[in-house]
């Protein structure tokens, strides 16, 4: 996830960027996109604003083998890791935020706690995607939806483009129409006043094409398997919560 990020910011003006990882292949892969890369974390240290983003289980050690100051920030992007639980090993201002992979492309989804964000990380956020500020209780649900998110929606988007194939489409052909499809519907919706059932209902074309698709979604359960599968998430994330408050 760090890397996504360290891409997405490359491209945006202003960020000196210190990429820090304890594995040098790590550090190597991402090197053009950094002003600078370490294996120390007292350099990485240095910065405004520190983003940490390792596994939920380190995130602690990592913070307290660092020594921040009160006029810094500290980004956690740690699944189910609370501000509380942070706060206490650090004197910077701790934010969380739930970011997804697609900080790479400058099209990150991402949820943030509202009770501590600073202008400085609603700048990086708005520079490499859309955020929202959100009670920090509403972070497992946010983890589900936007940042496991990315997988549900490759998997219905593979699942698209497997219809194309099976139907006589070139893999690639499939795969681009699928793609292309999933990124223009998105993007109607974020930028359309109008509500999605009424934006379903505009592809509908009277006793055209898509009503008799439509009706076989409607008559099925595919949106109980979606909200399952986002339940499922978020209940781990709450999982990953009660694991680090024990630690
Ligand atoms: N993968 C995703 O789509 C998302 C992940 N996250 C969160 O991001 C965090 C990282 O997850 P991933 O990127 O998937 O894991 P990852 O395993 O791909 O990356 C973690 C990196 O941290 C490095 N690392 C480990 N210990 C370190 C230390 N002491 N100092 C510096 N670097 C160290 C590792 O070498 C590795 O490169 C997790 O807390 C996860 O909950 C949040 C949103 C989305
Ligand atoms: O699967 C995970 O735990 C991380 C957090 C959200 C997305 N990936």
């Amino acid at each position: 996830m760090g890397s996504a990020l360290l891409k997405g910011l490359s491209k945006a003006d202003g960020y000196t960027l210190t990429a820090c990882d304890l594995d040098p292949d790590a550090l190597e892969s991402v090197a053009e996109y950094s002003s600078t890369t370490t294996s120390d974390p007292d350099v990485a240290a240095e910065a405004d604003v520190v983003i940490v983003a390792v596994k939920p289980d380190i995130v602690m050690h990592v913070v307290d083998d660092i020594d921040l100051s009160a006029d810094q920030t500290l980004v956690t992007l740690a699944a189910g890791v609370s501000t509380d639980v942070i706060e206490p090993h650090t004197d910077a201002t701790v934010v969380r935020i739930m970011p997804n992979l697609a900080a790479e492309t400058g099209n990150m989804a991402a949820a943030v706690t509202q009770h501590s964000v600073t202008d400085d990380v609603r700048a990086i956020l708005d520079a490499v995607g859309e955020f929202v500020e959100i009670d920090e209780q509403q972070m497992d649900i946010a983890t589900a939806v936007n940042g496991s998110g990315p997988a549900f929606v490759f998997y219905l988007l593979n699942a698209m483009k497997q219809a194309g194939v099976d139907g006589g489409l070139e893999d690639e052909e499939a795969k681009t129409l699928a793609a292309q499809t999933f990124k223009g519907a998105a993007e109607t919706v974020l930028q359309s006043d109008q509500s999605i059932d009424e934006l379903i209902d505009a592809v509908c074309s009277p006793n055209g094409t898509t009503i008799e698709g439509m009706d076989v979604l409607w008559d099925s359960d595919a949106d109980e398997a979606v909200v399952d599968a986002v339940s499922a998430a978020e209940r781990r994330s709450k999982e990953l919560a009660m694991e680090s408050e024990d630690e």
